[in-house]
């Protein structure tokens, strides 16, 4: 039986690419051309937590409480898949399916997909070459919108060796320095949380000081996101417990704005705010500020210090282009740079090269290390996959128990 896959440059179309093989405009599918496929991939889960959230319509948890938009990576990725293979269908298209997953979980549906490819053909579109599962049989490129096919194995991996990645311009400095004096930022205490009766966390213990490069580990569904969320503000689950941010006690008076304010954030899915016109200098500029769009006229010293950024991450000949112009890649090294402008003391990525190619991967990880080199800012890198070339100071896991996840410090 034949599989195939496809190695995607971010710059390319995925849903052109889904839609030509679907209608069968390249020769090499034409055998499936007249078969039932089904499509494993995030914007379908989007398309159904969409459904659910607006019009309640419950399709792949229609036997459960719990909704899909509450649910781990791993849980919602399960419910998709048994759900598509219900239907039957006589070939699978999977894309960069690993993304997300706990390095269990990636196994998991490694061995998942081998069971089902003996008896329907999978199309892998991946964006990662590591991500390509042993037993295909045929290999592509999709570059600049072309479907590229190698008729030999050997020459496929040997073209797609990692290139290295450098930026060479210096970390902008900023314009004032910290008054932050601190070096604790901060500081979990025996912190335990739970959701609708049921315990996520367990007596949590985690002191993140100044300058320290954390990555934050943990199986899906193990409470990453919660920790974070408690950090940034964003969750309320933090009051009453014995958390220090920044200096101060969690529900002593201080605004969810005077943590925000020194805590810089990357997430993926953040780049969807930014659908309006809002030019790259602008971006950064607002960053100095704190809000999406700019709503007051930039001073020189602002200006030129968005223009250092862009010249750091090679995008200062585009200060007047808008944002949704920029590839997926560009977006997310603006988007690190916007946050980084005003060097806030701490800097939260959370699972940052999802989705990227391997080309682009190289460079944000590269912008990662200057951050880590020439800055005093600390870091929590959150990631499911050990990216080589990164190299965090430590590690805080979290493993799942019965009565919630427990954390420790893996030193490295
Ligand atoms: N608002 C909520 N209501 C109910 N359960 C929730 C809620 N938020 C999170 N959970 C549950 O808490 C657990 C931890 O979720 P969390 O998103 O923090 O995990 P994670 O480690 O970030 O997972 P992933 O690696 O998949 O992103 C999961 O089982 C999730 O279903």
């Amino acid at each position: 039986m034949k599989h195939f896959a496809i190695l995607v440059e971010n710059e390319s179309s995925l849903q052109t690419l889904i839609t030509s093989i679907y209608e069968g405009s390249y020769k090499y599918f034409e055998s499936l051309k007249d078969k039932k496929g089904g499509i494993f991939s995030a914007e379908e889960l989007e398309h159904f937590i969409d459904r659910e959230e607006r019009h309640e319509i419950k399709t792949l948890t229609s036997n459960r409480n719990q909704s899909l938009l509450s649910m781990s990576s791993g849980e919602r990725k399960k419910a998709l898949l048994k759900h598509i293979l219900s239907k039957s269908p006589e070939y699978l298209i999977v894309v960069n399916p690993f993304d997300n997953l706990d390095i269990e979980s990636q196994a998991d549906l490694k061995t998942r997909l081998e069971v089902i490819s003996e008896k329907i053909h999978l199309i892998q579109l991946v964006s990662r070459l590591e991500d390509i599962l042993m037993f295909t049989s045929d290999f592509f490129t999709y570059s600049k919108g072309e479907l590229h096919y190698f008729q030999n194995r050997e020459l496929f991996w040997k073209v797609h060796e990692k290139s290295k990645n450098n930026l060479s311009n210096a970390i902008p400095a900023p314009i004032r320095a910290s008054n932050f004096f601190n070096t604790e930022l901060v500081r979990f205490q025996g912190v335990s949380v739970s959701f609708d009766g049921k315990q996520i966390l367990k007596n949590i213990d985690w002191t993140i000081n100044k300058g320290e490069f954390w990555q934050l580990i943990g199986p899906n569904g193990s409470g990453k996101s919660t920790l974070l969320n408690m950090i940034t503000g964003d969750s309320h689950k933090g009051y009453g417990q014995n958390l220090t941010l920044l200096g101060n006690k969690k529900g002593s008076g201080e605004s969810v704005w005077d943590i925000k304010k020194h805590i810089g954030y990357f997430t993926p899915s953040m780049t969807d705010k930014f659908k309006g016109r809002h030019t790259l200098e602008n971006m950064l500029v607002a960053g100095l500020h704190d809000s999406v769009g700019l709503y007051i006229k930039p001073t020189d010293n602002e200006k030129q210090l968005a223009l250092k950024w862009l010249a750091l991450i090679g995008l200062d000949k585009k200060k007047e282009v808008y944002f949704h112009q920029l590839s997926m890649g560009q977006k997310r090294l603006l988007m690190v740079a916007r946050a980084m402008i005003k060097h806030p003391i701490l800097l939260i990525l959370d699972e940052p090269t999802v989705g990227l190619d391997d080309s682009n991967t190289g460079l944000f990880l590269a912008l990662v290390n200057k951050i880590v080199n020439e800055t005093e800012s600390a870091i929590i890198y959150v990631s499911h996959r050990a990216e080589a070339g990164l190299n965090p100071q430590f590690i805080y896991k979290l493993s799942i128990t019965e009565n919630g996840s427990t954390g420790k410090i893996v030193y490295i």
